[in-house]
């Protein structure tokens, strides 16, 4: 099988600005990858990208085996779920959820398609599956924004991805939340079937025991990359950020991290 990702020396310029620098990084089937970097580092143009909505200015690029150039975007972008706090404000709040989770597999915003009674049984045990049996037939607009992110988890999951980006997805959550949604997504990376999962985040608590490889971002280059358990640690966190770090461990594998005063 192909690697999900293969980028070869790829920059992005904006400008006379370069915004991603020489990227080259791949990530292997069943790998599941952490990308941290500060505002600004590039990790938003490196997931458009990703997802066919930006083009390399230099450089090449391949996602699930399609060689940007040679590739048909359009049908591989059906192969990548992306759930981010963005997508929330598209979508319709009068919506019931389970036509939200239904929607994933159109990719649209609304269902307009004609669907089976299969397809919307289809949606509800894919939500009953994470855990958020109760939210079926609610109202998008009434749910918590912990429930608002299970609820666009579980419509990129509808589309069956080989690829699923999780773009700060704790965003906005309260401690208890976000832990909630944590055990979901590590509950997926742990099935059988699950998609090559990114997420992208600020926090390294974040960073469950699922995601075994982690790449460190900044100002569009990458910094180092590799096992999250040999990155985590003072001294490359300290070089990441070029601040002195301190690392605090919560359990066998997360780690807080703090700037030294
Ligand atoms: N189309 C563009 N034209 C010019 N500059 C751009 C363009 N898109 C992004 N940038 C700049 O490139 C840099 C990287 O932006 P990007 O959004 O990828 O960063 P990020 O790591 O996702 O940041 P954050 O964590 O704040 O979301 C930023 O300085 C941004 O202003």
């Amino acid at each position: 099988m192909s690697n999900i990702l293969e980028f070869k020396n790829v920059s992005v310029t904006r400008g006379n600005r370069q915004i991603l620098k020489d990227i080259s990084w791949h990530v292997k089937a069943k790998e599941n990858w952490a990308i941290l970097g500060l505002n600004g580092a590039g990790k938003t143009t490196l997931l458009k990208m990703i997802h066919g909505d930006l083009w390399p200015t230099t450089g090449s690029l391949e996602v699930l085996g399609g060689l940007f150039g040679q590739t048909n975007i359009p049908k591989l972008q059906t192969k990548i779920g992306w759930v981010s706090t963005a997508l929330q404000d598209a979508l319709h709040p009068g919506d019931i959820v389970d036509q939200i989770v239904l929607s994933g597999k159109f990719a649209s915003i609304g269902v307009y398609q004609e669907y089976s009674d299969q397809d919307l049984e289809q949606a509800r045990n894919i939500l009953k599956n994470l855990g958020g049996e109760k939210l079926l037939s609610k109202s998008y607009a009434v749910l918590s924004q912990g429930e608002r992110q299970l609820i666009l988890i579980a419509r990129a999951l509808m589309a069956k991805p080989e690829l699923l980006i999780l773009d700060e997805p704790c965003n906005g959550l309260d401690l208890f939340a976000r832990e909630e949604l944590l055990k979901r997504i590590q509950k997926i990376a742990k099935s059988p079937d699950s998609p090559a999962l990114l997420l992208v985040s600020h926090y390294t608590e974040e960073i469950l025991p699922v995601f075994d490889h982690l790449l460190l971002l900044r100002s569009g280059e990458i910094v180092n990359f590799g096992q999250t358990k040999n990155l985590l640690s003072e001294k490359s966190l300290s070089d990441f950020y070029q601040k002195p770090i301190i690392v605090q461990k919560i359990d066998e594998t997360r780690v807080s991290v703090y700037p030294k005063s």
